[in-house]
């Protein structure tokens, strides 16, 4: 942590300050020309690649053209969207070997040994502007470094402690193509090279920003311990460990982008970032294009992992403790398979009865069970069996035929023609897909949703009050984000609906397949899609991980999440202190399963950027309730403001409304009024007509996200909610950046000054 201890020294009047800022000008002038050459050349390129017909072969003149292409297309957006395309500068000692690197930078990380005189004086040698796309002169010189090439680490990693080389370190705000200011850190202050300082450092300018209701990249001011993270190498499991406000959400994006820029051919595979709700998804979402990445990064919501599915539902805590638990497993693989007797129906058939060699062949009811329960044994997902269920009536028919040979070749030979006679039969058909019909995950779901049918699955499994929960929870319109874990292992032990077989052979042979050829064709027939498109949809493996919140996918969530990186390398971060699933242990367990035996990196980030001190300090109280002995992070500021306590009236909604109203006019950005999940519709009510800038959030809604003030109503209310209460406590009071008012409600016990005794410091 560097950026706000560097500089005593500083001598940025006026004068100095403007000149700076033309000095950076002219540079930016330099560059924005020379994209502008790189377009034309772009465009040069591609009409003429179009025009020898060359476009869309791959090749090198592709590779070439694709960097060019990207640059062009970057800087449109560049132009019209952001505002710092160059935001970083470090002037650099010269190093200890003169070797260059691809990007054209000095490679060596420590100064030489006569870099520095003995009298303290020292020269520049190297001067390099980190911005989010990498530009390169006409003569190859670097103009510009991408802020994740090697040569930029520096920019992120160097402290006063270990400077490297870097002497001072300049973050450049621009709009446009305006430079509109620099700030500067001094890493290496005891030295004289007359470089001139200004400004009071990037960090601190940051932080100070009013919040709105998307999270801005940190790509010019990430801190030597996140910058770790960023750049861990991608093999295996990255683990990110660090409390509220560490940056563990920024810094997993920032990792997204980099592992693309590092290996982009690699990571066309994909990369899925899980997110626990979807307002973090959509508070996240820009992060990614603003650093130049898009489309290869899928963000989703954990509740959005299957197609065609949204949770827009929660469940109550208990019922969410069973649905989210390993015991599922066990429900579901007895349900999956106990729905083929009733998918069925009523009218569904007792018996099969066909005719063959001139009479009549009969299966009794129990004949069919056994064959059933031979079909299903065995792990192999059920709609995968009924071709296996099909040859095993085929067998037991031939079987009640009777027929006799001694000729193996002739028996193999009425074999087969029998086969055929019978499995083209229409009643044959018509049973077979009565009696094992094609099973959907949704269907069989619904189906739990009958209790005493769900008794009988969860035998010994499930209590009677919790199948009571789980089949009424299912029975509402609409899913929540357990129960599309459930559909997803539902997905697994079903199966998909068979393919038709491609076999040209014999036309009789494709006809028997008909039922499935049909069934097949129905489950596709979403109208003509396009082929990226079906195949976007149907990817469900990625070549990289990142679960963000990881704390809180319960053990079925895991289960899901694994099957999507079961070859992929992962970054998982997470705040076992903010957790709200309250079975830590199953989840370790399942967590393990997903994650295999692949080694593991381990980093923590330790210093809280989001909070000020003050309220920083409030939250850990609640910590050492929540989580005795675990510690906080460092908030990095503090504001001299201290947290305001209210105790609510007989009129709640009003006293909601007015602290509310309050906290607006105090801040510029955004506030969150955080209550209890039961109150959620109601918090709604209270708040209307104060505006865009402020909003009622559920406990379990806050996750991850951040306002300037934040109003948290009636603690004990939320901490009594579950068994993890005081950790979605915890998560509560760590959203606010300037402000944070808590209102006493009638579960709380205030003191004289309004604090309620769960934030009061243990003795
Ligand atoms: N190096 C940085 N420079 C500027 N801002 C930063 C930096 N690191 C983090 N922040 C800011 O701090 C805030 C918290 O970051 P983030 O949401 O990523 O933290 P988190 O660890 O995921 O928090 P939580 O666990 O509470 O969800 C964000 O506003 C982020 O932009």
């Amino acid at each position: 942590m560097g950026a706000q201890t560097a500089v005593q020294d500083r001598q940025g009047g006026g004068g100095v300050r403007e000149q700076e800022i033309a000095v950076e000008q002219q540079h930016l002038d330099r560059v924005y020309r020379r994209l502008e050459e790189k377009i034309h050349e772009a465009e040069f390129l591609m009409s003429d690649a179009a025009k020898k017909g060359q476009a869309g072969t791959p090749g090198a003149l592709a590779e070439r053209d694709a960097q060019v292409f990207r640059a062009g297309v970057h800087l449109n957006r560049l132009n019209s969207e952001f505002e710092d395309f160059l935001f970083g500068r470090i002037d650099l000692l010269r190093g200890k070997d003169g070797k260059k690197g691809v990007d054209g930078a000095f490679t060596s990380v420590d100064p030489a040994d006569d870099a520095i005189r003995d009298d303290a004086t020292a020269d520049i040698a190297e001067t390099l502007h980190i911005g989010r796309i990498g530009v390169l002169d006409t003569d190859y010189a670097p103009l510009v470094i991408d802020w994740r090439a090697p040569a930029a680490a520096p920019f992120y990693r160097s402290t006063p402690v270990a400077p490297g080389r870097v002497v001072r370190r300049r973050v450049i705000r621009s709009k446009g193509r305006r430079v509109l200011g620099v700030e500067d850190d001094l890493l290496r202050p005891e030295l004289t090279t007359g470089l001139p300082v200004v400004g009071d450092g990037a960090l601190m300018a940051a932080l100070g920003q009013a919040r709105t209701h998307t999270m801005r990249d940190i790509v010019s001011s990430i801190q030597a311990e996140q910058d770790m993270v960023i750049r861990a190498p991608a093999a295996s499991v990255t683990e990110v460990t660090g409390g509220p406000g560490t940056g563990k959400t920024a810094v997993a994006l920032h990792r997204a982008a980099y592992l693309l820029y590092q290996d982009r051919r690699r990571y066309s595979g994909g990369i899925l970032c899980v997110s626990p709700t979807p307002l973090l998804v959509a508070y996240t979402e820009g992060v990614l294009p603003s650093l130049g990445e898009e489309g290869q990064v899928a963000i989703r919501a954990v509740g959005s992992l299957v197609d065609g599915v949204s949770a827009d539902l929660y469940d109550e805590p208990a019922t969410a403790r069973v649905k989210g638990s390993l015991r599922m497993q066990k429900v579901l693989r007895n349900a999956a398979r106990g729905c083929l007797d009733l998918a069925a129906g009523p009218d569904a058939p007792a018996t099969l009865r066909v005719v063959a060699f001139g009479r009549r062949v009969e299966l009794s009811a129990g004949e069919l069970a056994d064959v059933r329960h031979t079909a299903l044994s065995g792990t192999a997902p059920v709609n995968l069996l009924r071709p296996r269920a099909r040859r095993l009536l085929l067998d037991t028919l031939w079987r009640k035929t009777g027929r006799r040979f001694d000729d193996a070749e002739l028996a193999a030979e009425e074999r087969q023609g029998f086969d055929e006679d019978i499995s083209t039969e229409q009643d044959f058909i018509d049973f077979l897909d009565a009696w094992w019909p094609v099973l959907e995950p949704r269907r069989v779901l619904a189906a739990l949703a009958d209790e005493k049918r769900l008794a009988r699955w969860a035998r010994r499994v499930l209590t009677p009050p919790e199948v009571r929960r789980v089949a009424r929870s299912l029975r509402r319109d609409g899913a929540t984000a357990h129960d599309v874990a459930l559909l997803d292992e539902l997905e697994m032990l079903l199966g998909p609906a068979p393919r038709p077989k491609r076999r040209e052979a014999d036309p009789l042979d494709q006809l028997t397949g008909l039922d499935e050829v049909t069934t097949y064709a129905d489950r596709m027939s979403g109208g003509r899609r396009g082929r990226s498109e079906r195949l976007d949809e149907e990817r469900t493996e990625y070549a990289h991980v990142i679960v963000d919140e990881a704390q809180d996918l319960t053990p079925m969530q895991w289960r899901m999440v694994g099957r999507r990186g079961r070859t992929a390398t992962w970054t998982i971060v997470g705040d076992p202190a903010q957790s709200s699933w309250s079975d830590v242990e199953e989840a370790a367990r399942a967590r393990d399963e997903a994650l295999g035996s692949r080694p593991r990196r381990r980093f923590t980030l330790t210093v809280n950027y989001r909070n000020p001190a003050e309220i920083a300090e409030v939250a850990s109280t609640v910590l050492a309730l929540a989580m005795p002995g675990m510690e906080s992070p460092r908030a990095v500021r503090s504001t001299g403001i201290l947290p305001r306590y209210e105790v609510a009236g007989a009129d709640l909604a009003a006293d909601v409304r007015a602290a509310a109203a309050r906290l607006l006019s105090e801040v510029d950005g955004t506030v969150g009024v955080v209550v209890a999940m039961n109150r959620r519709a109601q918090a709604r009510g209270w708040l209307e007509g104060l505006g865009e800038r402020v909003v009622a959030l559920g406990s379990l809604e806050a996750k991850g996200l951040e306002y300037d003030a934040t109003l948290v109503v009636s603690p004990a209310e939320i901490a009594e909610e579950s068994p993890a209460g005081l950790r979605v406590l915890y998560v509560a009071l760590t959203r606010a950046t300037q402000r944070l008012t808590v209102l006493a409600g009638d579960r709380d016990a205030p003191d004289a000054s309004g604090v309620p005794d769960l934030l009061r410091p243990l003795a």
